[in-house]
């Protein structure tokens, strides 16, 4: 939480201001009633017209002065607020993007986005209400309490002894309120998470005429939300009534004592008047503490969720003694005795894995769904670490070189094609800053999805929707190979990148990666993919079952074998569809 609050820092002076105009306002406020009592002591009650213009014009000018510096306090609280939000935001962003792996695993997607978003805004809320009325509010209570007391000890008695009374009861409120706003930010949290399920998977629900059972889904989540956040809301509502009942009965009981005062001559009306007048002050002050209260007890919860994304400490970094000088040059991969198993988790998903891919070499990766393959791509650009055995590149522990330079040098391509909203152009490009448009074509080319995007309405300016919705599955899977292919990596990962191609697309394509210098690992689930290749390993359930090139797996693996008759049969139908 401190961590939160340090965000403040750099705000120290617009703060000093917002408070000091605060205080000034402070100071007219709690000077209103004395001169208000002044007028009917010796103006009004002495029929003294001299006096009540004197003073009242004294009180117009205080009350000019009060909205000026309450107006300019606004516009600081406003411009703290908003700057402490702004860096808030960017900083839990930044933290967001140095998030390895395992991190992403924690915190969900939609969890996250609710912190940069919804709890941020809690927090500036809580920051505006400080500088403008957080501090005014307590000090209103103090202030109006020590006057009231001043004017008249007896009378002031009462609100000495109600006061306390408040202030003990909204503590308890918020302690309550804490936990409820808490669980509100929850809840929220997976109103988004289903919101986005079904925003992103909305093909598939309309395909499998699932929006009601979808609609369900959003609806029950709605309704917690709504509960949890009425419950919270039934506290905030109950607070100020019953705050307005005890001072209002407070409020009788001056009248009530001050008639009786006044009748035996110990205090004058206009005192009386005063007091009352304070005891509103001090009502109106108390129920805005209550608000602040609550907005309080919405924010820390909301600070504690945002604290937990900031000091979420990167576990995958460059080590103390990473050489800055070591890059990839040949890209020889060697995985030696590795094994890894997910962090939090306890079984094993790779094990003992040793292997070796020369530079220039294609390796294809065979096995079953979840033999993991995937996560053993993942560990060589350091997505995730080894548990235990370790990743040698160019003989190098990847461990021993920065993490950037390491990454820089290889092209990966995920299992599912992501682009980003923006022309053709800008998602081939977001692989190498600054790429020339022949660069960028000879990668489309070799990709062999430059004639397709010559067929485009804008060609390379067309602008893709979100997540390229208005491209093909294979025609993404070879934007993004081209997208990796334009950083002319030394090393090219490509994670089932060539599922949704048909055969011949696919052979042209791994026929042009022949022509790039670069170490090429490929998984896959097709043995004609797998026959392009010099090396084939071959895993099941984590373990490296055996590896060498076609001839040598035929001869040796039953296992092969079998995956190869199994294929061929299909592939055959595959190639003859195609064909016609
Ligand atoms: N983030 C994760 N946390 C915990 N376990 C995971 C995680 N990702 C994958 N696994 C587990 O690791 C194992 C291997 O998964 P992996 O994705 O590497 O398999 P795969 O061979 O690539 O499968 P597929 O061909 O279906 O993509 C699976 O049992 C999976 O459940």
């Amino acid at each position: 939480m401190r961590k939160v609050l340090s965000f403040l820092i750099p705000y120290r002076r617009p703060m000093g201001i917002a408070l000091f105009l605060m205080l000034i306002e402070l100071t007219v406020e709690l000077w209103h009633p004395l001169i208000a009592a002044k007028i009917i002591n010796e103006g009004i009650m002495q029929q003294d017209l001299s006096v009540v213009l004197r003073w009242g014009g004294f009180m117009v000018a205080l009350a000019l002065i009060g909205f000026i510096c309450g107006i300019i306090n606004s516009f600081y609280a406003a411009r703290v607020s908003q700057n402490f939000g702004f860096d808030i935001r960017k900083h839990l962003f930044e933290k967001i993007q140095s998030f390895s792996f395992a991190s992403f695993d924690r915190f969900s997607t939609a969890t996250l986005i609710t912190r940069v978003t919804s709890d941020v805004t809690q927090m500036q809320n809580v920051v505006f209400m400080s500088l403008r009325i957080m501090m005014r509010a307590p000090l209103l209570v103090i202030g109006g309490l020590i006057m009231a007391l001043a004017v008249n000890v007896k009378l002031g008695l009462i609100l000495a002894v109600v006061m306390p009374l408040l202030l003990v009861l909204l503590i308890w409120i918020m302690s309550k309120g804490f936990v409820l706003f808490r669980s509100v930010q929850e809840k929220l949290d997976e109103a988004n998470s289903v919101l986005r399920e079904n925003l992103l998977g909305m093909r598939l629900i309309k395909a499998f005429v699932r929006h009601r059972h979808e609609n369900k889904r959003f609806a029950k989540s709605n309704e917690e939300l709504m509960a949890k956040t009425v419950a919270a809301l039934r506290l905030v509502e109950l607070t100020i009534p019953l705050l307005l009942l005890i001072m209002n009965l407070s409020v009788l009981g001056i009248l009530w004592f001050g008639h009786l005062e006044v009748n035996a001559g110990g205090v004058n009306v206009g005192d009386v008047v005063a007091i009352v007048n304070y005891a509103a002050r001090m009502t109106g002050a108390m129920s805005m503490v209550s608000m602040i209260l609550m907005v309080i007890s919405r924010a820390k919860a909301s600070g504690q969720r945002v604290a937990e994304v900031l000091g979420t400490d990167a576990d995958i970094t460059d080590a103390d003694d990473a050489n800055a000088s070591l890059s990839i040059r040949n890209g020889k991969i060697a995985f030696e005795d590795v094994s890894f198993r997910y962090p939090g988790t306890t079984v094993p998903v790779l094990q003992s894995v040793t292997f070796t891919a020369h530079p220039g070499e294609t390796v294809a990766i065979l096995g079953a769904t979840g033999s993991g393959k995937t996560s053993l791509f993942q560990l060589i650009p350091r997505l995730y670490d080894v548990s235990g055995g370790s990743v040698r590149i160019d003989d190098m522990d990847i461990r021993t070189m920065k993490l950037d330079t390491l990454r820089r040098g290889i092209g990966f391509v995920p299992q599912e094609a992501l682009l980003f909203s923006g022309t053709v152009m800008d998602n081939i490009k977001w692989g190498k800053e600054g790429a020339t448009t022949e660069e960028v074509i000879a990668a489309t080319r070799n990709a062999q999805i430059h004639d397709t995007i010559m067929r485009l309405p804008q060609q390379y300016d067309t602008v893709l929707g979100q997540k390229g919705v208005n491209l093909s599955g294979g025609q993404k899977q070879r934007l993004s190979i081209a997208r990796a292919l334009i950083r002319k990596p030394a090393i090219l990962l490509l994670d089932d990148s060539t599922s949704a191609l048909d055969v011949n697309t696919e052979a042209r394509l791994l026929a042009s990666l022949q022509e790039y210098p670069c170490t090429t690992l490929i998984i896959t689930q097709k043995i004609s993919t797998a026959l392009q290749a010099d090396t084939i390993l071959l895993l099941e359930d984590g373990k490296l079952l055996a590896q060498g090139d076609h001839a040598s797996l035929s001869q040796h693996s039953e296992m092969y074998r079998r995956i190869v008759q199994s294929q061929f049969g299909e592939e055959v139908a595959t190639h003859a569809n195609t064909v016609t």
